[in-house]
This record gives structure tokens, sequence and C-alpha cells, in this order.
């Protein structure tokens, strides 16, 4: 775990090494605990450097450890950086690539850090529901101030090591491994004192207007996300550093630390962490998986379509240093989105500038507007970003198939249309894949990655690879009508509307969906990302419109369900912000702030009395359950039919692609925390009051998992019947 070793005369060296990342368990800190006191009894030995095996200085704390909780009696990280730090000798961190959470913390115990240039430095435990509980929010203040220690520890970002360097947290940087520096350091330091270097001995440097400084942080801190414990913990363990002397400031920080610990959040936060990695690790039935396929490389990708989305995936594959064609229909339209493309890659420009990254979009050649499909002949893939309609999407196929090398791969960004009736209509429905992007594409993480029947390993791992260059959270599903990420949508909506018919208003709805933790409620999500859409797609299926067989009921199809209420609106063109009115009232017609319309609440009571419907006061219990437990039967359903692979997959699209509070872990982790039997005796409650709405009806797999005795999470995708999965 931890190797010492002599690096040069009178300099000894602790090597941290637990692959792949030098995390921090208990055997790691009593190896390095050991070897820290073997260095300082040995007389020899008159300066010592501190690295990280495996090309890395450390990850942080062994996350995992984390849910056994911490022994009594057990070494503590912060006793570690503090013996460390008390040596009468000098210790030199020479950091390689990472030094997070608990890595940056033994690194700050240490007199003098040296890293090299493409290190990156962070204490981001706030992510995982805890805060740096290793001294970080004492020593790390001391160091480099309130206001930049304060950003660091309450947002959990990571700076770039000339970032550091400015900041004073490095003391010096090197193009490469830093490690022979480090030595050439510490044979310079020695015989130096080292108790200026310590920085427990240090006064967190004053502000004129700390006080004032202090409480605007605050607000802003509780804003940054609503409901979530550890960043205003972060908040005041930092705040102790000012207030406290050292030794107190870490007594407050390890009781914030013991609190946040034990926290329901910060287990949620921590399975959304775990989340994320176990979804990615894709695998066929026929046994190819991430570990076996290897991707194909793309050297040159187009984009067809280039609304919203299709500026948004060219700006992704720009970021990527991937060399784009974006193809339109007409002049007019290439026009308007070379300059949204521009106007968007300059701002990304400024945001890596200010990370310490670059991105060149000037000298680059990255990008190539046209018109013409022939200028996509050589290119290694394409993603279509036409508009959603099947006909089109097929005759855009058609020609690729035409113009495209055989090997290129041809991906769609449909939200919900059939993958295999796409790839049907192509000379490769093997190099057929769906990559569906979520809006704005250039910001969000998620990419749903779905395989047709047809679709072949190297193509999902080459999108899967795509989407890691991207930086962005490929998670591969099967195809069916919406996917997994809409399919969950639309139980919800589904019975926010059925709600506002009953009686309920989408002010309230929002307010208690918002209060759950979303950063927005249905209504106003809906209002921002336009009603129309939805309408477009109901019409397309024939659910409204033109298409719809006369005699219809208004409130019922196919003998289910059916609220008509968004459809009403778009009819009168109350598309939602961008025509300044939705369910909702903007001042102007892409107005943001959303007021209460007395047209909307009155429309509700004309609509209920035509539709003899008895308003009635629905509980927030209710509301919640509703709203909640139906999704979450989707999810069981869509776990049993084999669409997703595991909760953890369905989790991390929710999480990424449609706001559900990270600190609540998941739909899927918040239905294994209720309880699944309460889920289930909910649905049925609600199911038998509303028979009409199959969404209610209880999942037969959630069934089952409560007749087995409510399994842990981990073992759900074991107990989905073989016959029914497909992944
Ligand atoms: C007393 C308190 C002390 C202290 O204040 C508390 C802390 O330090 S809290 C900690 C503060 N630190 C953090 O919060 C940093 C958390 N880590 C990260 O953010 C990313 O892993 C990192 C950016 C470092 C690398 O990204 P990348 O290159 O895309 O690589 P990757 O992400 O795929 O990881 C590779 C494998 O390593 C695994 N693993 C990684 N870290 C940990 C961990 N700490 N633990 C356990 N496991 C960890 C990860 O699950 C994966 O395993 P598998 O089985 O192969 O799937």
């Amino acid at each position: 775990m931890a190797e010492y070793v002599r690096g040069a005369p009178e300099v000894a060296v602790i090597r941290m090494c637990n692959p792949p990342l030098n995390t921090i368990s208990d055997v790691m800190l009593r190896a390095l605990s050991e070897e820290v006191n073997r260095a300082n009894i040995d007389p020899t030995v008159k300066a010592v450097v501190i690295c990280g095996a495996n090309g890395k200085f450390s990850a942080g704390a062994d996350i995992r450890g984390f849910s056994v909780g911490i022994e009594k009696n057990t070494l503590s990280l912060e006793s570690v950086a503090a013996l460390i730090e008390k040596s009468e000798k000098p210790f030199v961190a020479a950091i390689e690539d990472i030094a997070f959470g608990g890595g940056l913390e033994l690194a700050l115990g240490c007199h003098y850090r040296i890293a090299n240039m493409k290190a990156q430095f962070g204490l981001p435990e706030v992510k995982i529901g805890l805060l740096p509980g290793g001294g970080g929010t004492q020593r790390l203040p001391r160091l480099i101030g309130i206001p930049t220690a304060l950003d660091m520890i309450t947002t959990g970002k990571y700076v770039p090591a000339t970032e550091a360097l400015k900041l004073g947290l490095l003391d010096e940087i090197v193009e490469e491994n830093p490690f022979e520096a480090a030595i050439k350091l510490a044979r310079r330091i020695l015989g130096q004192p080292v108790g200026p270097r310590r920085l427990s001995l240090k006064q967190t440097p004053k502000l004129p207007n700390m006080e004032a400084f202090l409480h605007e942080a605050l607000l802003k801190v509780k804003k940054q996300a609503p409901g979530c414990l550890s960043p205003e913990m972060c908040f005041r363990a930092v705040e102790a550093s000012v207030y406290l002397p050292f030794a107190e400031g870490i007594r407050k920080e390890k009781e914030l630390f013991l609190l946040l610990l034990t926290s329901d959040q910060a287990k949620a936060l921590q399975y959304a962490f775990f989340a994320e990695r176990i979804s990615k690790k894709w695998m066929l039935p026929n046994g190819a998986s991430w570990k076996t396929v290897s991707p194909q490389p793309i050297r040159k990708a187009a984009v067809i379509g280039l609304g919203t989305m299709g500026q948004g995936i060219v700006v992704s594959l720009v970021k990527a240093k991937i060399p784009v064609v974006a193809l339109e229909k007409d002049k007019k339209h290439l026009e308007i989105a070379r300059k949204a493309i521009k106007a968007s890659l300059e701002r990304e420009t400024l945001r890596m500038q200010q990370k310490g990254k670059t991105l060149d979009i000037h000298k680059s050649k990255l990008l190539h507007f046209t018109l013409d499909f022939g200028a996509l002949k050589d290119v290694d893939l394409v993603i279509e970003a036409v508009f959603e309609d099947m006909v089109l999407k097929k005759e855009t196929f058609c020609k690729l198939s035409e113009i495209c090398k055989p090997e290129a791969f041809l991906g769609t960004n449909t939200s919900c249309l059939d993958i295999d009736e796409i790839a049907s209509i192509t000379n490769r429905p093997q190099q057929v894949i769906g990559t569906h992007f979520f809006s704005p594409a250039h910001v969000m993480k998620l990419i749903e990655i779905i395989r047709g029947q047809h679709t072949s390993p190297t193509a999902i791992a080459t999108i899967m690879n795509l989407a890691k260059m991207m930086d962005k959270c490929g998670i591969v599903v099967e195809n069916c009508f919406g996917f997994v990420g809409n399919r969950l949508l639309s139980s919800y909506t589904e019975q926010t509307y059925f709600l506002l018919e009953e009686g309920s208003t989408p002010e309230e709805m929002d307010k208690i969906l918002e209060e759950f933790g979303f950063k927005l409620g249905p209504f106003k999500v809906s209002d921002l990302a336009g009603l129309d859409v939805g309408w477009k797609s109901r019409i397309g299926q024939g659910l409204t419109g033109v298409n719809l067989p006369l005699g219809t009921p208004p409130r019922q199809r196919d003998g289910k369900r059916y609220s008509p209420l968004p459809d009403i609106l778009c009819e009168n063109r109350r598309y939602g912000q961008k025509t300044g009115k939705g369910w909702y009232l903007y001042d102007k017609p892409g107005g943001k702030i959303a007021k209460s319309d007395p047209w909307l609440h009155n429309f509700l009571q004309n609509y209920r009395k035509a539709h003899n419907m008895t308003t009635r006061t629905i509980t927030q219990e209710e509301i919640l359950e509703r709203c909640l437990y139906s999704l979450v039967n989707e999810g069981f359903q869509i776990l049993s039919e084999g669409i997703a692979s595991c909760p953890e997959a369905i989790d991390t699209i929710y999480l990424n692609g449609y706001g559900w509070p990270r600190h609540k872990g998941g739909p899927m982790f918040y239905a294994s925390e209720v309880g699944l039997p309460k889920i289930l005796t909910k649905l049925q409650k609600y199911a038998e009051a509303n028979p009409d709405i199959p969404k209610l009806q209880p999942s037969p797999f959630l069934q089952k998992l409560v007749t087995l005795g409510s399994p842990p999470l981990k073992n759900w995708p074991s107990l989905v019947s073989p016959q029914q999965s497909k992944l």
C-alpha cells in the first residue's frame, strides 16, 4: 500500500500504491503512518518525498469504505496529515495528475507541493454528500484564502496546476513527472526550518469585509442545490477556519463530517457516483461487452439538421476536437446555425480558458458548413438530428446509405422513434444506432445509446467511446418507444395532467416537486421545452389532431384515460416561453419569468365543468406519490422488459438527463429507500381509484420483488426473467 524507498542520499520516498487511483483505505493509512514514523526516526533521512504509483497521486479516501462506517480507534486521515505536518523533516508532495479529496489533504499536510502540468486539484467531497474530513477545510483556507477555498470546497470543482500555482497551492510545476523535481527540491531545502511551512500555524487571511462576504457566500451556497445538506456543512466548516483556532476548527470539521457521514443524502450521492460507473459497463446477451469490443476511431463526423439539438451536437464534437461537417437543407437555416454555433463556441472557448484548457476555434479547421450531402462521403460517423418524423428520417438514412463510405456509422438523435425501422431502409443496419442527446446538447451530460436489433457491438463501443471523448455519460439501452428516459417522463407528466383535471394547479404541483428537489417543476419544464414538441409527437401518434378518428371520446384513447389539456393549450398557440404563454404567463415571447395566469385558471374551471368533473382538494402526499410512484413503476416495467440492464442505468439516465435531485440518488434508488412494499400498496390504492390509468397498475416485477422480500437493488437484475430481458 505504501512503499518506502531511498530516492537519493538523505531523501526517503513514500509511494502510495493502490491501483488504479491510489485511493486511501484504512490499510493505506496505517501503512502511510508507519512509513512516516520510519522516516522520522531514521537519522540518515533528512527529507521525505510522498508520491503515488501508477502515474497518479491519489483520488482521495476510498468511498466504498464509508458505507461500513468509521470505527472507533481507527487511524484518521487528519491524524496522518497532522503527523506529516508535525515532522521536523521537510515533506514534499510530488503530485502527478490528480490530488483529490483526502489525497489533497495529505498533500496539504506536507510542507511543499510540486506537480506536473496536467495535474488537477480538488476537494470534491461535497458531491458525495460529505465535507473534506482530513483537515482540508482548515488548511486550504489558511493557504489560499477564504474566497477560493470556499468556492472549491462548496462546489467540489477542480483547478488545473497552472491555476493552483497562481493560488499558492503549489510551490512549483514541471512539464512531466514531478518526482525528480521533488527530490531536487527536497535536497535544496535540507536543514531549513519547517515551522513556517506548517499550515496549522498560519491564520486564515483576513478580508476587510469578512462578515458581509460570508453572508453573501452562504446565500449563494444555499441556492446552489436546494435541499442538499453538504454544501452548507462545507460552508460551516470553512467558516470555522476564520473564527476558530486550528485545533477547534478541526474538531468542528470532524463533528460536521460525522453528521454528514451517516446521512441519507451521503448514501444517495455515493450511490449515484458508483451507479454512473456501473452503468457504463455494458454487456450484450452474446457476451460482447465494454471489456471485449474495441471502438473504431472517429476522425471526422457529420451532423445533419442544425436546429437547437444539431447545433449542440456540433459544439460537443468540436469541443472533443473532432472535425465536423455540419449540414442543413437550405442556405437560410445554414446561416442561422453557423452564427449560433460560432457564438456558442466562443462562449465555450472562454469557459475552457477559465478552466485552464484550450479550444482554439479560430485556428482550427474543425468545422465545415455545407448544403451538399456529397461532403459526407468520407466521414466516419453521421449523427442525424432532423425533425422527429419517420418519413423524413427514412429519406435521410436512405441518402446516407448511398453517400457514406460502407464502414461509416449512422446515428440518429430520435427521442422515441423505432431504431429498427430507421435501420431497415439502409444498406448497413449493423452500423445504425440511436444517439439520443439531451437539450442543450453541449451542456447536458447524457446520451442514451440505443441498440437496434442489428446494431453491432463495435457500433456500441464506438459511440460509448465518443461519449467519453465528449465528456458525456453514455448509457446503452434497448429499442422501444421513448427508450428509458422519455418512458419514465411520460408516466410522470401524464399524472400531472390528470391531477390538474382533478383540481390541482401548475403552481401547486411545481412547488411540491421543486420542494422534492427538482430544479424546475413539470409545468415550468414544459413551458421551457415548448409544449408544441410533445403535441407534434402526439399528432404523429394519432392521439390528437386531424388523424384522430371521429367520435373518439375527448378524455379517452383506446379505453384508457387521456388528458387533452396540453393539446388544447397548443391549439390556442400557448407553446410556453417561446410564445409568451403556456401553463404560465410571460411578459413577452421568449420571456423567462413565469407568472400565474388568470386565463389558465379560468380555462381549467370551465374545462372541469364541461366534463362534469368535481374539483377536489388533493393532498401534497397524493401529488407526490402519484407523480413519483408512477414514474418508478415504469422503471420496474423497463427493467423487467430488459430495456435497461440495471436500476443504476435508469438512475443515471434520470439524474443526467431529467433533473432528478442527485441527493435523492435516482428514482430506483429512491424506491428502494422508500420501501417497495409501501410503493406497491400505494400504487394498488391509486390504481383501484383510477382503473382507467394503466400506469398506476403495479408492474408485475415490482410485485415479484415484494413477494421475494424486497431484495437489495443490486440484486434486481438477476431476478428479471431471462426470456424477457433483452440486454
Ligand atoms: C475522512 C475523510 C477524508 C476525505 O476528506 C474524504 C475523501 O477523500 S472522499 C473522496 C474524495 N474523492 C473523490 O470524490 C474523487 C472520486 N473519483 C473521481 O471523481 C474519478 O474517479 C476521477 C476523476 C478521480 C477519475 O475518473 P476516471 O478516470 O473517469 O476513472 P473512474 O471514475 O472510472 O474511476 C476508476 C475506478 O476507481 C474507482 N474510484 C475512483 N475514485 C474512488 C474513490 N475515491 N473511492 C473508491 N473508488 C474510487 C471508480 O469507482 C472506478 O472503479 P471501477 O470498479 O473500475 O468502476
